[in-house]
């Protein structure tokens, strides 16, 4: 999360009063993250956060994170939970933006994750899988393959000055991927943005999983392929194959990929890198001035699709041969 808006302690007290959250205490800005605004609050409850939902979160979309946190929960994933009004809505307004207070969780997310950690979230990946299987609302992936050429679209001019050559290279790899990209694999709710910063653990155990804003239906590997990218590069870019085994092993313990499933996986990692390249490339070049935010290097994400690219078979991310 980041701060892009600010609040005044008078508009955020007459804001809480219709949550049964106590008086306001104290409350702060978190400027981690990259999406929305957020803040920690403290009142005589507790803590909770409050989010302010900015740029890529569309209004329209929020009861359906609402219902799946209060779902994912009811079915065993520990997640934030949406903190209701007397009149049984979790949305309001604040600021002139959409907000919502969720539970504070405990934890810590992984600075420096382990394969342990790594397991762990294979696991905790398939179990919001399954417990999202019998979810009933339904929201499209916006950053899903069709979604990524609009978006490059949008930053294409000006990528070059990131990388020179970027343009000519994205613009291949959206050919490739549109033109192969999987339809018949299993899909249902997926996370989409597992990242260890949406992961906490205290101590060595996994204790929930937060910032469900890039929920949405899409293939469950493709989600495997977000993490794999997330979780299992070392910061020289290589690739850590035991993370990369502890990863899918977890994964595989709670649900196991069909062969087609296997067969995709390198795919579906270069498409994942690839959009988390484009929104990298797209922030980078349109952050707001002022705004609380450390800006992320969409060039990571570039090394990523390039070692991707060259990956013939997912046994060369440490998955066991079927
Ligand atoms: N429910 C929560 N309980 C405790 N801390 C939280 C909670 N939600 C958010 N935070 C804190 O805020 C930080 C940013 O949250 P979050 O990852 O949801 O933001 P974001 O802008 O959507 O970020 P990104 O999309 O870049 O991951 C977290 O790393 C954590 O420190
Ligand atoms: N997890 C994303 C930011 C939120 O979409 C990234 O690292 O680019």
């Amino acid at each position: 999360m980041a701060v892009y808006t600010d609040i005044s302690e008078e508009e955020l007290a007459a804001f809480l009063a219709d949550y049964p959250v106590g008086e306001l205490l104290s409350y702060k800005g978190i400027a981690e993250g990259v999406e929305n605004s957020n803040y920690l609050l403290h009142t005589g409850e507790g803590h909770f956060i409050l989010t302010l939902y900015e740029k890529r979160v569309n209004p329209d979309d929020l009861p359906f994170f609402v219902g799946l946190m209060e779902h994912l929960a009811r079915n065993g994933v520990t997640c934030p939970q949406p903190v209701k009004r007397a009149d049984g809505g979790a949305i309001g307004r604040l600021a002139g933006r959409p907000a919502a207070i969720v539970t504070f969780l405990d934890g810590m997310w992984p600075r420096r994750p382990t394969a342990a950690h790594c397991r762990e979230v294979g696991a905790a990946l398939a179990q919001m899988h399954l417990a999202g299987q019998d979810f009933a609302i339904t929201r499209p992936n916006a950053l899903g393959v069709s979604g990524w050429r609009p978006l490059f679209n949008l930053a294409a001019d000006r990528a070059d000055e990131v990388e020179p050559g970027l343009h000519a290279e994205v613009s291949g790899e959206l050919d490739i991927l549109e033109a192969t990209w999987p339809s018949d694999l299993p899909s249902g709710v997926i996370h989409a943005d597992l990242f260890p910063d949406n992961v906490f653990f205290l101590g060595k155990t996994l204790s929930g999983l937060i910032d469900f804003y890039f929920a949405c239906n899409d293939l469950l590997a493709y989600d495997v392929a977000v993490c794999l990218n997330a979780w299992c590069f070392e910061r020289d870019f290589s690739f850590n194959i035991t993370k990369g085994q502890a990863l899918l092993a977890g994964y595989q313990s709670v649900r196991h990929l069909s062969p087609d499933e296997r067969d995709a996986l390198p795919l579906l990692a270069r498409g994942a890198a690839l959009r988390f390249l484009l929104t990298r490339l797209y922030d980078w070049l349109n952050t707001p001035p002022g705004a609380v935010v450390t800006k992320k290097d969409p060039k990571e994400y570039l090394r990523r699709l390039r070692f991707h690219a060259q990956i013939r078979d997912a046994v060369e991310y440490g998955l066991e041969p079927a």
